[in-house]
């Protein structure tokens, strides 16, 4: 691992069959006492970050609540800088600190979101450039970070290499469905060799949670 970028922990909840969330974009799959873990994660990392569909369609807080603890910084990636001003974690930037990723293609006027509090941080011409973006986080002290999702952000930390450590929480439900968002998404690898190391195994009631490293 580059020393100078943070260490990425990527956490989700699944469905037996591997999704995060049905067909019409239903996430809530985590227990009560898993959130009580998820939210004890969330206070041990500097920073949680996720896609912008992420946010449009959970509408999400990102908060430490179910425990105590100092809130991460929130990150948010979306290249084209079109999340929603009315979303939770914009109407709540100016008391927890929240980053909005854009690239620097993107034409949008990012003012709206400075005014409500939002860092905007440009980085990558089309896409986002992760491992541009680790680097530039790294030198802001950021050590750790929790990657909560989206499938496609998800495959995108895969796809360049730069998870260290996956929680991964199987939950008693089958969602199905091929539109249905499964925990990595994008192009894929097209072979076997992206492997992780199992290092321990939670039963929560109805529930396993599934810790691997790099
Ligand atoms: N069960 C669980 O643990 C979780 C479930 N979810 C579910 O996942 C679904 C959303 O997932 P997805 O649609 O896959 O979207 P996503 O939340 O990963 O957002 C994708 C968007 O993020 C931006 N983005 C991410 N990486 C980028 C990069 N490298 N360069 C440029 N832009 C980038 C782009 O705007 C892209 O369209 C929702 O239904 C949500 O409820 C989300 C998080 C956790
Ligand atoms: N670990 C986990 N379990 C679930 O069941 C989930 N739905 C998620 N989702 C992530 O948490 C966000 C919601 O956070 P708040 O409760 O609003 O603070 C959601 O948007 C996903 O990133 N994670």
């Amino acid at each position: 691992m580059e020393k100078s970028r943070p260490y990425v922990i990527l956490s989700a909840a699944i469905s037996i069959d591997g999704k995060i969330a049905t067909r019409t974009g239903k996430s809530n799959l985590s227990s009560r006492k898993d959130l009580v873990r998820v939210h004890n994660l969330r206070k041990s990392v500097d920073a949680v970050l996720v896609g912008k569909n992420t946010v449009n369609v959970d509408d999400p807080l990102l908060t430490v609540r179910y425990v105590k603890g100092k809130n991460p910084i929130r990150i948010i990636l979306d290249s084209k800088g079109s999340l929603s001003i009315k979303s939770n974690v914009v109407k709540t930037a100016k008391k927890i600190p929240t980053m909005l990723v854009v690239s620097e293609n993107s034409s949008k006027n990012v003012k709206k979101f400075t005014t409500k509090g939002v860092q905007v941080i440009r980085c990558g011409k089309k896409k986002i450039d992760i491992k541009k973006l680790l680097k530039i986080l790294g030198k802001k002290g950021i050590k750790k970070i929790a990657v909560e999702g989206g499938g496609t952000t998800n495959w995108y930390f895969f796809k360049e290499k730069l998870v260290d450590e996956i929680v991964v929480t199987i939950t008693p439900y089958v969602l199905g469905g091929s539109t249905a968002i499964s925990l990595v998404e994008g192009v894929g690898f097209g072979k076997i060799s992206n492997s992780f190391k199992l290092k321990k195994i939670e039963k929560i009631q109805n529930e396993i949670v599934l810790h691997y490293m790099s």
